[in-house]
């Protein structure tokens, strides 16, 4: 099982003087270090942390795997093709959310994602979907050509806190299960099984335990310790408890 670090916060913690450091580009290197797969950006189209020329700098001068998070929108499908990442991974925008709030509605706007979607397998890049723990969705996720489902772990990671991080707790078990029924399904119709969003150390390993889980996404977690114990710490940390958890 991979660990994709996401290092927007790294950028987010610039942008609070508008400077040139932290660099995401030390972080990425960092990251690396401590054991990171690959690393995960999000391109917001308010760019309110990550901006082009990080994703610029990060592609031509990080060794490891890039993801890039973005907006399902023609602009953004353009910078991906130009940029080539490894992964780009489509998610649902709003300006004024504080993080992602939700997994895209694949539904409700079908042949525009599948445009988006072969665009993006044309310039060799995999596709990647954020989406809820919802059968239709996954469905959906096959039909448009995505290679590989995000399942939202934020609805079991805000019932994990809410328990009193109490992985019995009913309303954990419930969502911890309907990350593993997605999984399957997912992995059913071919595609790669990945999940991320809200997980940190107390809440991982339920997920990381989860059959047939390939990657887990996890950034703001990592950089909050990495405030207090360095980036290479907090990325290794993180990955031994996958390993612990994956049996390992
Ligand atoms: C899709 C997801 O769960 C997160 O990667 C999130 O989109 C990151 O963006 P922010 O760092 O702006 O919260
Ligand atoms: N796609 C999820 C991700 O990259 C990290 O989300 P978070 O750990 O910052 O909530």
């Amino acid at each position: 099982m991979e660990l994709g670090v996401n290092i927007d916060h790294v950028a987010t913690l610039r942008q609070a003087r508008r400077t040139w450091e932290p660099d995401p580009v030390w972080a990425a290197v960092e990251a690396h270090l401590g054991g990171a797969d690959g690393i995960t950006i999000h391109l917001r189209e308010d760019r309110r942390h990550i901006h082009d020329e990080d994703v610029r700098r990060l592609r031509e001068l990080t060794q490891v795997k890039l993801n890039l998070e973005m907006a399902a929108t023609a602009e953004m499908v353009d910078i991906a093709c130009r940029v080539k990442p490894e992964m780009a991974m489509l998610v649902p925008e709003g300006r004024l959310e504080v993080t992602t709030e939700g997994g895209l509605d694949i539904l409700a706007n079908e042949a525009a994602l599948k445009d988006r979607v072969a665009r993006l397998a044309d310039a060799g890049i995999v596709s990647s979907v954020f989406i809820d723990a919802e059968p239709a969705q996954i469905e959906a996720a096959e039909r448009i050509g995505a290679r590989v489902c995000e399942v939202h772990t934020g609805p079991y990671a805000h019932a994990f806190h809410a328990a009193g991080r109490d992985v019995d707790a009913p309303a954990v078990v419930a969502e911890l299960r309907r990350v593993a029924v997605a999984g399957e399904a997912i992995r059913a119709l071919g595609m790669r099984f990945n999940a991320g969003h809200a997980l940190n150390y107390y809440n991982v390993q339920p997920i990381a335990r989860l059959a047939g889980v390939r990657e887990l996404h996890i950034g703001h977690s990592i950089v909050s310790r990495a405030v207090f114990v360095g980036l290479r710490a907090a990325v290794a940390e993180m990955k031994r408890l996958m390993r612990e958890a994956a049996g390992r």
